[in-house]
C-alpha cells in the first residue's frame, strides 16, 4: 500500500491530496502523511479525510513514506531538504519550479529515483494534465490517478511548459478587466463575471481532451471580417500583446532555466 508522504502543505499539495482522496475513484485512496509546518491546513486536510495524518517532524514524513512528494515553495527547499536524511530507494516526485533534476538529486541524495512535475490545481478534481521528466513508475502512478499524464522528452521541454503556467494569472487578470468594465457599464458584478467566464469557458471546456489544438485557426474562426474581435485583437495588437506575451515568456524561462540563452532581440520586453 503506497504512503505518499508530503514536504510543503500549501495550495499545489492541498490540491493534490484532495484529488488523491476523491470520492469518485474504484481504489480506496491511499495513505498520506502530511509535513506539520501550515498546522491548520494540514489539520484540515487530516480532519476531513480518514486516511490522511500530519507528521510531527519533516523527518517522520521522509521516513514514513513509500513515495516522497517535494512540494516547498523554491527558496525554502535548499535550507529544509539540506536538514534531512534520504534512503537510496524511496522514489521522489518534485514539483517545485526552478529545480534541476542534478539540483534536485544533490538535495535529496542518495535517492536516485527521482522525477520532476508540473501539477496544476485541476488535479483535485482528476482532471490534471502533467507532464512529467524523467518519467518515474512512481509519478505515472500518482498522476495517472489525478488526470493524464504527459511524459515529455527532456528538461528543456519541461521547463518550456513550466514557463507557459506562468501565463495564467495574466489570463484571470485579462478576465477581471472586462468584467470590471462590464460592471463600470452599469452591468450588475455578479452578472459581468458570470458572462465574462462562461463566454471563456465556452471556447476552452471542449478544447480540454483535445490531442492537439490550432489556436490560429480557432483565432481566425473567432474573427468574423470587418467584426468586433477583428476590431479588438487589432487594438491589443498594437499596443504589443504577442511581443509582450513573448517577452515575459523568455525571461520566466531565463529564471527557470538560466543555463539556457533563450531570448530573443524580438521577444524581451524593455529592461525599463
Ligand atoms: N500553486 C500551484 O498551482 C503550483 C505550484 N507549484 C510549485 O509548488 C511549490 C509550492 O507552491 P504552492 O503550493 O503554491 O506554495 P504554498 O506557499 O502554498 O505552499 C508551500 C508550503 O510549504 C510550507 N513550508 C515552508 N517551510 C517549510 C518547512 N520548513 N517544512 C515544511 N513545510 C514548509 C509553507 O508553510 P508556511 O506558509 O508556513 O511558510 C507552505 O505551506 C512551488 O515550488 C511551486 O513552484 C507547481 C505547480 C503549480
Amino acid at each position: 500500500m503506497t504512503v505518499y508522504g508530503v514536504i510543503g502543505v500549501g495550495a499545489i499539495s492541498a490540491a493534490i491530496v484532495r484529488g488523491l482522496c476523491r470520492t469518485d475513484q474504484a481504489d480506496p485512496p491511499p495513505t498520506v502523511l502530511l509535513s506539520p509546518r501550515n498546522a491548520q491546513l494540514a489539520a484540515e486536510l487530516a480532519e476531513h479525510f480518514p486516511t490522511v495524518r500530519v507528521a510531527e517532524s519533516n523527518q517522520q514524513v521522509v521516513d514514513g513514506a513509500s513515495v516522497l512528494l517535494l512540494c516547498l515553495r523554491p527558496q525554502d527547499a535548499p535550507p529544509v531538504l539540506s536538514a534531512l536524511t534520504f534512503r537510496p530507494g524511496l522514489p521522489v516526485v518534485s514539483v517545485m519550479a526552478g529545480f534541476t533534476v542534478r539540483a534536485l538529486a544533490d538535495l535529496v541524495a542518495p535517492v536516485t529515483d527521482l522525477a520532476r512535475s508540473i501539477p496544476l490545481p485541476a488535479v483535485e478534481l482528476g482532471e490534471g494534465v502533467t507532464p512529467v521528466f524523467p518519467s518515474s513508475p512512481a509519478a505515472i502512478t500518482l498522476f495517472g490517478q489525478l488526470g493524464t499524464v504527459l511524459e515529455v522528452p527532456d528538461e528543456q521541454t519541461l521547463e518550456a511548459l513550466s514557463a507557459s503556467t506562468a501565463t495564467v494569472a495574466a489570463m484571470l487578470k485579462y478576465m477581471e478587466t472586462t468584467s470590471a468594465w462590464l460592471a463600470r457599464k452599469g452591468v450588475s458584478a455578479p452578472l459581468a463575471s458570470r458572462y465574462v467566464a462562461a463566454v471563456f469557458a465556452g471556447v476552452l471546456t471542449p478544447l480540454q481532451t483535445a490531442a492537439a489544438v490550432d489556436f490560429r485557426a480557432l483565432s481566425q474562426d473567432h474573427q468574423t471580417p470587418g467584426g468586433i474581435n477583428e476590431q479588438f485583437l487589432g487594438v491589443l495588437e498594437q499596443a504589443g500583446l504577442s511581443r509582450a506575451v513573448e517577452g515575459g515568456l523568455n525571461q520566466v524561462l531565463e529564471r527557470l532555466d538560466p543555463s539556457q540563452n533563450h531570448g530573443s532581440a524580438d521577444g524581451n520586453l524593455p529592461v525599463s
